[in-house]
């Protein structure tokens, strides 16, 4: 379980966390919605331990990411906003890097590298380098390098971001997937049709905090509306964080 206690965070004088406290529990889908600048990735880097929050915590499985990021992350695959590829290294050669830091070795390593190309529909694009790849192509090998080890919990930000109809397709599958093996996923949106379709619990974020949180339908009766899109809208009374 992922669990996120009273957040503080300001960068100089912004402030973007702001007593953020929710929980993502295991065996479920969790959304994280919000306009741009709401906290959303602030939240995820806290949770992964690349930033120190001010108060309040972070917590995976009970362990304090702020006091023990290692250990708090091993268990946890991290799709990120901005990520780099080597570009000199296949597919491949990029997964069973991330693999080996994680602590697999040899055939083990290399079949569940194996099993999750096939698994991503990646196996046309295994054994060429990175340099050229396009921006799914991108997008799936720092998916693969996400869920190689089998994490328990998965974060990811925007996972959908540049994706083709086919691989959102193939996302959306492996997330239910995941989901019903028992992993926690919390991942962030601006699509309302991904969030709608996919999330046991969305958490509505505006300025840093909690603005609502509940089911799809949950948060429809509480703004008297039909569509998670005009619910959001209400919500945050703009409809901003709404993606095109
Ligand atoms: N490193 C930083 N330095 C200064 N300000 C920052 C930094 N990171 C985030 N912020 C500010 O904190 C606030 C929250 O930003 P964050 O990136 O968490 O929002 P978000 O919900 O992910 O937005 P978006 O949907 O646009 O990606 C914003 O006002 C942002 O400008």
């Amino acid at each position: 379980m992922i669990e996120v206690k009273s957040l503080h965070k300001t960068f100089s004088k912004v402030i973007a966390l702001d007593g953020l406290s929710f929980s993502a529990p295991e065996g479920q889908i969790t959304g994280l919605l919000g306009p741009n600048g709401a906290g959303k990735t602030t939240c995820l880097r806290t949770i992964y331990g690349l930033l120190r929050a001010d108060s309040g915590q972070a917590l995976i499985d009970g362990v304090d990411a702020n006091l023990n990021p290692l250990q708090a992350r091993r268990h946890i695959g991290i799709f990120p906003d901005k990520f780099g590829l080597y570009e000199r290294l296949t597919a491949r050669e990029q997964v069973a890097y991330f693999a080996t830091l994680h602590g697999m070795k040899g055939e083990h390593r290399d079949q569940a590298v194996a099993e999750v190309l096939k698994r991503l529909d990646m196996d046309a694009i295994a054994d060429r380098r990175a340099q050229g790849f396009s921006q799914g192509q991108r997008m799936k090998v720092a998916l693969a390098q996400a869920i190689v080890h089998q994490p328990k919990h998965l974060i990811l930000d925007e996972p959908s971001r540049g994706l083709d109809v086919m691989s959102t397709r193939v996302l959306r599958d492996l997330l239910r997937e995941l989901r019903q093996q028992g992993t926690s996923i919390l991942f962030s949106s601006h699509v309302m049709q991904e969030v709608a379709a996919l999330c046991d619990q969305v958490v509505v974020i505006a300025k840093g905090k909690v603005a609502a949180q509940g089911t799809t339908e949950e948060l429809c009766e509480l703004t008297g509306e039909t569509a998670l899109e005009e619910a959001f809208v209400k919500i945050i009374g703009t409809d901003e964080g709404i993606a095109a």
